[in-house]
């Protein structure tokens, strides 16, 4: 069944209509991309269906049901995870006790048993850090740690949500190119072994082109391409109003070092 659809997501800002009509699907295990120029409406799209925005048309629904509206926290419980900041980690906590905390936010415990965190879900913290290949690291203060292990630490804390579907808003953004290729092999190694769905936005086409199974491609709030990495790079309109001469690059790159 599909896991989410989007259909007919519309937003308007003003004069500006940030996103018209925009409708997909994604299926479990899945990576699907969405990119497009600065202004083409990503991050609206991607609010809309994370529950942070509200569209004036369309739907989203999640395994056929309708969660058009629901709020981010309304929705985690329903198995849709999102990237955290780094903001959002608690900077001198250990590695293993960042992933106890979100395990424990999970499962909605009280603030009074904070002072037990060091011994609660200790264990399925540390599988948690093994998924993301940082266990050796478990008690490092956070602080401590290169950026692209931080975002490691951050994918972790958003599997502690047992999530069907991730979205990931610019994942690699800020990380060294060498660390993004990383990154985006780790998501997807686990979205496609474990059926999780992952929409991910993002600048770095070489991400996008080496890791996306399917992408999108939204230009002025309209999707005016969408198929495989394949198919998009040879879009003739996309090569004209979006890709270029990098984009294209970045497919080659993707095929040299995917076969
Ligand atoms: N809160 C808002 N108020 C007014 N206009 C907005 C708001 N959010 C987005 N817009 C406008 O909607 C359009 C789409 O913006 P959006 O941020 O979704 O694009 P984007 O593709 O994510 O861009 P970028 O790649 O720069 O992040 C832009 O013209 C933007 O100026």
């Amino acid at each position: 069944m599909t896991l989410l659809a989007a259909e007919g997501l519309t937003k308007r800002f003003g004069g500006v209509v940030a996103a018209n009509g925009v409708s997909f699907a994604l299926e479990p295990g899945e990576m699907l991309a969405m990119i497009g120029p600065n202004g083409a409406g990503k991050s609206t799209t991607f609010n809309m269906v994370g529950g942070q925005l509200r569209p004036d048309a369309g739907r989203v629904t999640l395994a056929g049901q309708d969660v058009t509206n629901t709020p981010p926290r309304a929705l985690c419980r329903l198995g849709v995870g999102r990237s955290f900041q780094v903001a959002q980690t608690f900077l001198s906590f250990t590695v293993v006790g960042n992933v106890q905390m979100a395990l424990i936010a999970h499962q909605r415990q009280t603030r009074q048993m904070l002072s037990d965190a060091a011994a609660l879900h200790r264990d399925a913290a540390l599988a948690l850090l093994d998924r993301v290949g940082m266990a050796a690291q478990a008690d490092r203060p956070i602080g401590e740690l290169a950026y692209g292990d931080v975002k490691r630490v951050e994918l972790a804390i958003a599997l502690a949500g047992a999530p069907r579907l991730l979205l990931m808003d610019e994942p690699t953004a800020g990380m060294a190119p060498s660390e993004r290729a990383a990154l985006m092999a780790l998501v997807a190694g686990i979205a496609r072994r474990e059926r999780i769905g992952v929409l991910f936005t993002e600048h770095d086409m070489d991400s996008v082109f080496a890791h996306a199974d399917r992408i999108l491609v939204l230009v002025r709030g309209e999707i005016i391409a969408r198929g495989s990495p394949e198919d998009v790079r040879a879009d003739p309109e996309v090569q004209r109003v979006y890709l270029g001469q990098s984009g294209t690059k970045a497919a080659a790159r993707a095929r040299r070092t995917h076969g």
